[in-house]
Parts: structure tokens; C-alpha cells; sequence
């Protein structure tokens, strides 16, 4: 797992490490990477010059004297123009850079360089960051944008905040070189699109860690139930699905798709669609009865349903394993859950469960996620383009992100089959439903294209799962 830290945590590891080491520099350390990725997206630009746009803070520090490194890192000479959005930027960056041979210009000549020049560094805020840009900054990142002139952003671009996912006007970057840990703007749709690709830069200053993580591919390689030479169906997993309904019998299909082609040992099929999924997947077990009892190490409840059933969910909570709740069950959920339950609602259906606007839900979309993890005492997969899985401790695990290909009815209902097949082989929820969303995610990209959820299960999946074994 990868930290994701807040601007708080990242000034308070700051200030521990100056204590510790007066007068060190790691101002130096950050410029030098930037410099470094400027110089690899000049190469081969016809353009050689940079414009830095530099504002009042350290950030501003970092990107004039990684200018300044330029002309050293590239051996020759390189225009290098400096526009300083504030009356005062940082003294000693613009120090370094002018000895480089920098140029000061006002706004309206960097607006005519914003669409002719090689690289533009952004170093207009980070950490300290407010939403949104000045007028004359936002006329530059567009023009830089509409131009396709590549922009370096220090930390984070210009205009986001580092602790927020909402896509404030703010500059598009290429590359955006981070220090110490990412922040959340650079992981969370729709912010960690204008960032680009993020560099993660080690300048030596541990954090501590504020519960929050980012799913790695190791996780996702290890957490992965293999199977082994001594498995059988009920060691890797039966999964009961109590989903689908005459209105919508599809979420059955789905969902079985999903929790079969995630390797489920054992798929036992118990709601109104038994003949069609019985048609679809003879490797299914499906009583007559619904409700006969049956051996099942989780539950798959919601997907399909029309309406709250509380009667229904009961049932199946009362076997006391754990226990995906999707869709229609999410809305009459009884007082209290038993342990391991995992809520897989999108933002349109947190934002009923708790009662708010769904644009509240999009503009935090981890707030409330761990609000209703604190009202329901369950963990929450809170779905969409950036997917938060928060357990009952509140820590927070972001899961690989998929292509916009994935955006289509019935992904979910699949989704919701993944993770309980996961639940079934003995996953604990949180990381159940981070794996099943990247695994989900993975599944898809290697589909591209409009597929439909059933292909990406089918296909999809256990290519997925074979390529994580593949050697790199
Ligand atoms: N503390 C350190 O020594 C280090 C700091 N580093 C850099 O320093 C940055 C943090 O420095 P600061 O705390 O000075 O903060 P910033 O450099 O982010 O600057 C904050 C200033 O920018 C202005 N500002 C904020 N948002 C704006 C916006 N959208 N448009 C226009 N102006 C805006 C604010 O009024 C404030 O004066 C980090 O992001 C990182 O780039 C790195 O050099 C690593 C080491």
C-alpha cells in the first residue's frame, strides 16, 4: 500500500526534518527533479526555451532554480524567461535563474511565450495552494493548453488543492513532480487528471501516516487467493448470490459472471433468475428453493433487487458471513450489521443513504464514505472513476484506477459478484473491495473499447488474474 498524505502531514514532516537537520536543503533535491523532467521534455521540442510561471512561495523556489540547473543539465545555453505572477517571488530562486541568463517578463508577454515556448514550468503554488487561478494565469494555462505546450507543475498544478479531488481551473500538466508522497489531487478523479503523469520524488523526509492508501500491484499480486495443490472448491470459496429480480434478472447474470471469473470455488445461485442463470452457467448450484438452507462462506445481496427489501436482506444476514450490499438493499438497512459487511454504493447512492446532495458526495467523496462507514459500522467501496474502499477504522484504501471505457450499466452488478467471491475466499472486506475494483479495473483495460460488463468478466478477468503471476 502507498501513503497518501495530506499538506498537513507533508509541512509537519517538513518542520520535524529541518529541527533535525538546520540549514539543510531540500529545496535543492526538489529542483533538481524538476529540472530533470523539464530536460526530458525538451528533448526533441523545436522550441529550447522555458517559461517559468512563478508565484510568491517555495514552490516558486523550486521551479526557478530548477530552471537555473537547465543550461548545466543540457550543456548549452537555454532561453529561459520568468514571469513572476506576484510582485514578490521567491528572491533567491529568481536569484539563481536570472544568473542563468532568465528573463523577466509581465503577463502579457508570457500569454504570447504560453503558446511558442519549449516547457513551461508551473511553480505558480503548491502545498499552499487556493482553488482556482488569477485571471492572467488561467488566460496562460490555456493558452499553453490549446497550444499543446508541455507544462511541468511543481508538487501540484497551479489552481487544485492538494487535500481536494475537485478539478478547479487550473494549469494541465504534462508531468507533475511530487516530493515526499503523493497527495490525494493526484490520485482522485476529475483533479488527478490535470496533473498528468505524477513523478514521486524521495527527497529524504519520512511522514507519518494519515490513513489513507493507494492499492500497489504487489498488493493486489499478494493478496490474490491463489489457489494451491491441496484447494478444493470450499477452501477457495463458495459465494451465494441473492441478487436479480423478474424486473431486472440481468444483475443476476452479471453478478454470477463476476464472482465465477474471479475464481470462486463454488458459485450458489438463490433469487428469482435461476433458470437463466442456470442457462448461462451450468456450473452453478441453484436450489429449487431460495430460501433452503446452503453451505455459503459470503453473501451477495442488492444487485438487481428493485426496491429495499429488508425482509430479504435479513435472511441472508442472518447466516453471519460476510456479506456484500449493493444496490437495492442499500436503502432499509437494519439498525445494526454484523461484522464484515461491505457497502458498494456509487455517489448517487451514498448521497441517499446519507441523506445530502450527490454533489456533496462528488466534491468529498472520502468524507462520505468514512460518514457512512461511521453510521453503518460496515465497510463502504464507494464506486465511480476514482473508487474509495473505508473500513470501520475509517482508513482508506483507493483502488487502481480503470479506462472510462468502464462506465456502464451492469459493471457493478459484476463488480459486486468480484468482491464477494474475494469475501468467499477469505478476503476481510477492505481489502476485498479494493481488489475487486482494481482487479475490475485491470480486467477492463485489457479489453479497451466498448465492451459489454459480462465480456469484461469473461475475457477480461482471468487474463487479468493469470498476467498478475506474469514475470514483469
Ligand atoms: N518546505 C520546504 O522547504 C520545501 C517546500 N517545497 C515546495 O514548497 C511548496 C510549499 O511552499 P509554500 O508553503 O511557500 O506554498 P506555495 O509555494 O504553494 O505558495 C503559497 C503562496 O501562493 C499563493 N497562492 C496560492 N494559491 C494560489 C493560486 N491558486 N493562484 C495564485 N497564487 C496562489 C498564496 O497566496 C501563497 O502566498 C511545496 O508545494 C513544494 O513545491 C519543496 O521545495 C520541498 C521542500
Amino acid at each position: 500500500m502507498e501513503p497518501i498524505i495530506t499538506a498537513a502531514a507533508i509541512r509537519a514532516a517538513e518542520a520535524d526534518w529541518f529541527s533535525a537537520h538546520p540549514g539543510g536543503d531540500l529545496m535543492g533535491r526538489a529542483a533538481e527533479a524538476v529540472a530533470h523532467q523539464t530536460a526530458r521534455l525538451l528533448t526533441g521540442r523545436e522550441s529550447w526555451g522555458v517559461l517559468v510561471v512563478a508565484g510568491p512561495g517555495n514552490n516558486a523556489g523550486d521551479a526557478l532554480f530548477a530552471a537555473a540547473d537547465l543550461p548545466d543539465l543540457l550543456g548549452r545555453s537555454v532561453p529561459l524567461w520568468v514571469w513572476p505572477v506576484v510582485e514578490r517571488t521567491h528572491e533567491d530562486g529568481l536569484a539563481a535563474a536570472l544568473q542563468a541568463g532568465a528573463v523577466v517578463v509581465d503577463a502579457g508577454a508570457a500569454l504570447t511565450l504560453a503558446s511558442g515556448v519549449g516547457v513551461i514550468i508551473d511553480g505558480l503554488a503548491g502545498l499552499g495552494g487556493r482553488p482556482g487561478l488569477p485571471d492572467a494565469a488561467l488566460a496562460v494555462a490555456r493558452a499553453a493548453s490549446e497550444a499543446h505546450i508541455p507544462v511541468v507543475a511543481v508538487d501540484l498544478p497551479s489552481g487544485l488543492v492538494a487535500d481536494s479531488v475537485i478539478a478547479h481551473p487550473s494549469f494541465a500538466a504534462d508531468v507533475t513532480v511530487t516530493f515526499i508522497a503523493r497527495k490525494l489531487a493526484h490520485v482522485a478523479e476529475p483533479a488527478a487528471s490535470a496533473c498528468g503523469r505524477v513523478e514521486l520524488v524521495d527527497i529524504g523526509v519520512p511522514v507519518a501516516m494519515t490513513g489513507t492508501w493507494r492499492i500497489t500491484a504487489d498488493d493486489v499480486r499478494s493478496w490474490y487467493p491463489w489457489p494451491g495443490p491441496r484447494s478444493d472448491k470450499y477452501s477457495r470459496g463458495v459465494v451465494g448470490l441473492d441478487t436479480g429480480s423478474l424486473a431486472y434478472p440481468g444483475a443476476a447474470l452479471l453478478g454470477v459472471d463476476g464472482a465465477l471469473h474471479t475464481g470462486a470455488g463454488m458459485v450458489r445461485y438463490a433469487g428469482p433468475a435461476r433458470e437463466s442463470v442456470l442457462a448461462a452457467f451450468p456450473s452453478v448450484v441453484a436450489p429449487l428453493d431460495p430460501l433452503a438452507p446452503g453451505r455459503v462462506q459470503a453473501w451477495v445481496c442488492g444487485s438487481g433487487w428493485p426496491s429495499a427489501d429488508a425482509a430479504r436482506l435479513e435472511h441472508r444476514l442472518r447466516d453471519r458471513v460476510p456479506t456484500v450490499i449493493d444496490a437495492g438493499a442499500l436503502t432499509g438497512l437494519p439498525a445494526t450489521l454484523p461484522p464484515g459487511c461491505l457497502l458498494t454504493p456509487h455517489a448517487g447512492e451514498l448521497a441517499r443513504l446519507l441523506s445530502v446532495d450527490r454533489h456533496d458526495v462528488e466534491a468529498d467523496p472520502l468524507a462520505h464514505a468514512r460518514t457512512a462507514v461511521r453510521r453503518t459500522g460496515a465497510t463502504v467501496l464507494l464506486k465511480g472513476a476514482t473508487q474509495y474502499c473505508v473500513r470501520p477504522d475509517g482508513a482508506a484504501m483507493i483502488a487502481e484506477p480503470g479506462p472510462a471505457w468502464s462506465a456502464t450499466a451492469g459493471s457493478g452488478d459484476t463488480l459486486a459478484g468480484i468482491a464477494g467471491a474475494l469475501l468467499a475466499a477469505g478476503l476481510d472486506a477492505w481489502r476485498a473491495g479494493a481488489m475487486a475494483a482494481s482487479l475490475q479495473a485491470r480486467a477492463a483495460a485489457i479489453l479497451p473499447g466498448p465492451r459489454t460488463p459480462s465480456e469484461v468478466a469473461a475475457r477480461g478477468l482471468p487474463d487479468a488474474i493469470v498476467a498478475l503471476r506474469a514475470p514483469d
